[in-house]
């Protein structure tokens, strides 16, 4: 499904393409990614739902990423519906054999929207259908993977001196540093509570994306760097060179939904030259600024 410069899957109900407006390609896919189960794409943007991470009784980042969706030709209205953008509905329902391996009936309705501007909106809302009147729980990630000249010259704002469980340490609780982040080995960490913009920032390509998210208050960065990189079949070598995933996230606590209740999650991105956070990076100008 194209919309203008973005790409949707239904296989993961998957976004595998922002590009701006002169062509460029704003999220990596690996080369070797796979299009089709029973693994879900290597790039883009994968949802995680219920479960994030290996935490938890389900499949690695939960099933919703593995599950073909279908298109939601009458979504209930968004009260933030406008008829300038291009968007469009997805929807993910357990089938019987799906709930066997989580016993609950949901709704899963994914909005992807292009803005006017470029922006890309996703909007997720969860509802409980369950009719046994169970609550159920669940973690969620978008998992974005944005595309980045070279690592070592990109720094994410935005999540200094912010608390973080390090995956690679089994998510034992650490405080960030004052300084924004730079990258120069693996990273796993989900810091939690974070401000609602983050700013990633590509010195090499003058390129500054924004990630604003609300109702998901934390947020994982990770890259596998080199030795992590060769050991992912799907994933090239040098592959972790051009790639940092920033994903805006419910992780630490989770969400549980009555059977009627919904719950609603929303990450916004745009990318605008690095000249927009001019006075040099200075991180309050980034997070201040529109
Ligand atoms: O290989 P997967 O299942 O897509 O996961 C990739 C990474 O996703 C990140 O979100 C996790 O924090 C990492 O621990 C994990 O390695």
């Amino acid at each position: 499904m194209l919309h203008a410069a973005n790409v949707v899957y239904l296989y993961g109900g998957h976004v595998t393409s922002w590009k701006n407006d002169h062509g460029e390609e704003l999220l990596f896919v690996s080369s070797k990614a796979m299009f089709k189960p029973p693994k879900a794409i290597r790039g883009g943007i994968p949802i995680c739902f219920p479960q994030f991470g290996s935490h938890g009784s389900l499949e690695q980042h939960g099933f919703a990423r593995n599950k073909f969706w279908s298109i939601d030709t009458d979504p209930p209205p968004f009260p933030t519906t406008s008829s300038n953008k291009a968007f469009v509905d997805l929807i993910l329902k357990p089938t019987e054999e799906d709930m066997k391996t989580w016993p609950h009936s949901y709704e899963f309705r994914l909005r992807v929207t292009l803005g006017p501007g470029g922006d890309l909106m996703l909007t997720s809302r969860i509802r409980n259908t369950n009719t046994d009147g169970k609550p159920f729980t669940f973690t969620f990630a978008y998992h974005t993977y944005f595309s980045v000249s070279d690592i070592s010259e990109v720094r994410v704002e935005g999540l200094e001196t912010i608390d973080y469980l390090d995956n690679l340490q089994n998510r034992e609780r650490f405080t960030e540093q004052g300084d924004a982040i730079t990258f120069e080995a693996e990273v796993d960490k989900i810091y939690v509570s974070t401000p609602t913009k983050i700013a990633i920032l590509d010195h090499e390509k003058k390129r500054t994306f924004v990630l604003r998210k609300d109702g998901l208050p934390d947020a994982v960065v990770w890259n596998p760097w080199d030795k992590k990189a060769k050991a992912m079949p799907d994933f090239g070598d040098d592959e972790y060179k051009h790639m940092l995933c920033v994903e805006a996230a419910v992780v630490e606590k989770p969400i549980t939904l009555k059977p009627g209740e919904e719950w609603r999650g929303r990450q916004e991105l745009s990318a605008v030259p690095s000249s927009y956070c001019s006075g040099q990076l200075d991180p309050q100008r980034v997070l201040q600024g529109s």
